[in-house]
């Protein structure tokens, strides 16, 4: 059985952050660990408050996992600020993790600043060029290039500009664009493109986090990353459809709708 590990935030929820990455994992048959970074109040309506985890107990438990487990893929989501980017970077580094995922998470669907301010520097200079791969949305894509995105085109645009950060792969996102969300694959030299049915429903909570732990599954899996991303895809396509209502806000998207 595949391992993977997620370094993200806990949504007391259960819909994104750690919860919808361990669900991910076990749907797809892979076996879960976490280091949590930080503790949101979460629910479907908000974040009511967050919590940051110290960076000493951060690495010890990255150095738990590593010192024990062979770790096949990473995810990495809610990073929050500066000093715990550097603390997952430098013990990534140490530990030569491999398939590093990562999500730069930044503002949740509710609209809550997740990423502080002072974090988006690390983020863009130390975190995304340890990336296997790193799956922007349109919104986080125009915040770490600068670029407005409105179209394709300039999905293309940013994502070359990402590239040029040092990640091995730039996923851009689509599921924000007015029309059929079209997800952005560039692997330097090319563009693979993702296409979806949009899917009406507000339950979406947790879209982001759930494609980005498919996509480390089935890189563990040993799958190429334009594999791996057209299988996730189809997982959160899949998802999302069978997502449902829950509390009086944005619902979850459904990770076990081949189970039950
Ligand atoms: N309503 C929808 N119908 C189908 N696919 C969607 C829908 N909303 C988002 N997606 C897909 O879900 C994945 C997560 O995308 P997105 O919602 O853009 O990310 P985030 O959660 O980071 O904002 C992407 O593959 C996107 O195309
Ligand atoms: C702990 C945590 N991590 C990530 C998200 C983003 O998920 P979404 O964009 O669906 O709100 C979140 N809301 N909470």
């Amino acid at each position: 059985m595949e391992k993977l590990l997620t370094i993200a935030g806990s949504d007391s929820s259960g819909g994104a952050g750690i919860q919808a990455d361990l669900k991910t994992f076990s749907a797809l048959g892979t076996y879960g660990m976490s280091v949590i970074t930080a503790i949101t109040a979460q629910n479907t309506q908000g974040v009511f408050g967050v919590q940051d985890v110290e960076e000493e107990i951060i690495y010890k438990q990255i150095e738990a996992i590593f010192t024990d487990i062979d770790v096949d893929a990473v995810k990495i989501g809610m990073v929050s600020k500066s000093n715990t980017i550097e603390t997952i970077v430098n013990a990534l580094k140490k530990f030569k993790a491999k398939n590093i995922v990562v999500d730069p998470v930044m503002v949740s669907k509710s609209g809550y600043h997740l990423l502080k301010s002072e974090a988006k520097k690390s983020l863009i200079e130390k975190l995304i060029p340890i990336a296997k791969i790193v799956t922007p949305n349109i919104f986080e894509a125009e915040v770490i290039t600068g670029i407005e995105i409105k179209d394709i085109k300039d999905m293309e645009k940013a994502a070359k500009k990402i590239y040029g950060l040092g990640p091995q792969y730039v996923l851009v996102k689509g599921g924000h664009l007015s029309h059929e969300p079209i997800d952005i694959l560039y692997n330097g030299e090319k563009f693979n493109y993702y296409r979806a049915v949009r899917i009406e429903t507000k339950n979406t909570h947790g879209t982001g986090c759930t494609l980005s732990s498919a996509i480390g599954v089935y890189l563990a899996k040993g799958f190429s990353v334009d594999k791996a991303v057209e299988k996730a895809k189809d997982y959160i396509t899949s998802a999302i459809s069978k997502s449902f209502p829950l509390g009086k806000g944005v619902g979850p998207v459904h990770h076990f709708y081949s189970w039950w």
